[in-house]
């Protein structure tokens, strides 16, 4: 039998959205799939409903040729389905290896006492076996990088040693190292006749990688291809139903600021992260940061923002030589930070798309006795919703109901409507698809022009190369090269630097 999995007539309902309809879809055995669709497409509710997350509300599965209805995650387990989820599914309040084995401990159990150390020896074999970036087991998971947290949910799903792999969004929280590790992985796994799905809004990677792929529009399966039948326009103009443009990035080839400096970082250390670092960001300028696993691109993005207490050296906007001692003094004068965790740090996740599109600009939608006006505070964020093309229920729906893409469109178009000075933005399209990774692209752009400077730290080298003027190379905490728009501008050039 050549089909591991067959999906028939799948629907699933959430209130009146229709997240998926009437889903038919097939896996072969040892086959690496793609899902492709717009946000909000209904690609992360099947998988969820393969791995047991979610219900079924209607339609059948069958598994190896049997009737199959997970009921939980552990179920799918039970049946060789493993899952990496796109947001983070790991419990914070437990250390890292008991994390890789969550929900199914009995394994290590006799008479009611697990067995700590044959636990955590039975989690390194797994990242041994399988070649993943080495974690700490024993350390807090609150404090963890997505990328670690990624390692451990990866560790998680291996663990039951799955025929079915699921990878949603898994290579947008990881740099280029740990991307390079994983697709080794998905290549060994196929070897061994394993099935992988992945999602992934960065279709080169998904043709590169992927044998077929199913592209899903408004919650239906639209179609099924080899890879060799598509390119990426092709997949674009089968997401969205329509040809899309496919300018993506600013098309200048030259950098082009101010000479004017807006901010300047001197001697910045953060204990065993950040190493004397010191840069400047001018007007108009997009200050591009990459770099491996532990470089410090990401701390680079809190120790401006003021957000490492621990941090020692100056950062400082020149205009009114005002010092960014913490969050508090970058915020009032006219900075935002985007953070990479955008669940976990930047979005008030039970609370509605109104108030999350509102918050940072209260101050500018307040009227007469700081007096703000519903109706006011309702079309700014109805405004929001429509400019960038969140898919939703209504302004008044849960952040937390929304699809993983149109969360970071409220998380990132919340900052790029307001006044700013200097915009810090940390992977700001991760989980976004190409037609609103367009659109903010040209965002940047536009704001750019009028004057303001941006930092971007991202995993993704395409983004910098299009986007950024000048871009810092950074290693193990300390600044290790840096290049300029138009001159030596290449992948290959910053990947030398990097490793
Ligand atoms: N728990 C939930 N409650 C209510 N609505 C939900 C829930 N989960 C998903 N939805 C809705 O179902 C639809 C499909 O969402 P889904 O997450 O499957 O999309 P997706 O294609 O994976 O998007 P993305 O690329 O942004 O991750 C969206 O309209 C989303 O808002």
């Amino acid at each position: 039998m050549n089909h591991i999995l067959e999906v028939k007539g799948l629907c699933k309902y959430f209130g009146s959205t229709i997240a998926n309809k009437n889903i038919d879809f097939t896996l072969k055995r040892g086959e690496i799939r793609g899902l492709a669709g717009e946000n909000g497409s209904g690609k992360s509710t099947l998988l969820q409903q393969i791995a047991g997350i979610y219900l079924k509300d209607e339609g059948r599965m069958i598994l190896n040729g049997k009737e199959y209805d997970p009921q939980n995650p552990l179920d799918a387990k039970n049946n060789k389905i493993g899952i990496v989820v796109q947001e983070l599914g790991v419990l914070n309040t437990l250390p890292a290896g008991v994390n890789v084995f969550a929900g199914n401990w009995k394994q290590f159990s006799r008479f009611g006492i697990i067995n700590m150390k044959k636990m955590y020896q039975k989690a390194n074999d797994i990242f041994e076996t399988y070649g993943l970036m080495k974690i700490p087991l024993n350390a807090d998971c609150a404090e963890m990088s997505i990328e670690s947290r990624k390692m451990l949910e990866l560790a998680r799903a291996l663990s039951g040693n799955p025929d079915i792999l699921i990878l949603d969004e898994v290579t947008q929280s990881l740099s280029q190292n740990n991307r390079e590790m994983l697709y080794q992985l998905i290549a060994r796994l196929q070897k061994e006749g394993k099935t992988i799905v992945i999602i992934t809004h960065d279709l080169e990677e998904m043709l590169e990688i992927c044998d077929n792929i199913t592209v899903l529009r408004d919650g239906e399966v639209i179609t099924t291809k080899a890879c060799s039948e598509l390119d990426t326009d092709e997949i674009k103009r089968l997401m969205v139903g329509r040809q899309v443009n496919s300018a993506y990035y600013r098309e200048d080839a030259v950098a082009d600021y101010k000479e004017e400096v807006v901010l300047q970082a001197e001697h910045v250390n953060v204990p065993y992260t950040l190493n004397d670092i010191s840069f400047e960001l001018h007007r108009g300028e997009i200050l591009g940061f990459c770099g491996l696993s532990d470089s410090g691109i990401h701390e680079i993005g809190t120790a401006v923002f003021g957000l490492s207490h621990d941090r020692t050296g100056s950062v400082t906007l020149t205009e009114g030589n005002i010092l960014i001692k913490n969050e508090l003094i970058a915020g009032k004068n006219g900075m935002a930070y985007v953070p990479k965790d955008r669940d976990g740090s930047a979005l008030m996740i039970k609370d509605s798309i109104l108030n999350n599109f509102v918050l940072p600009s209260t101050t500018e939608l307040q009227g007469k006795c700081m007096y703000l006006s519903p109706a006011k505070l309702k079309r700014f964020a109805q405004n929001g919703v429509e400019e960038f093309n969140v898919k939703c229920n209504g302004i008044y729906q849960k952040m937390q109901d929304l699809s993983g893409g149109n969360k970071q469109k409220v998380n990132l178009g919340r900052w790029l409507l307001k006044d700013l000075n200097v915009l810090v933005l940390d992977c700001p399209t991760r989980g976004v698809d190409v037609s609103v990774k367009a659109y903010i692209y040209h965002v940047m752009s536009e704001v750019k022009k009028k004057g303001l400077s941006m930092i971007l730290i991202s995993d993704e080298l395409p983004e910098l190369l299009g986007m950024a003027d000048r871009l810092i190379v950074m290693k193990d905490g300390c600044i290790k090269g840096e290049f300029i728009r138009g001159n030596n501008f290449t992948q290959e050039a910053l990947i030398e630097v990097m490793v």
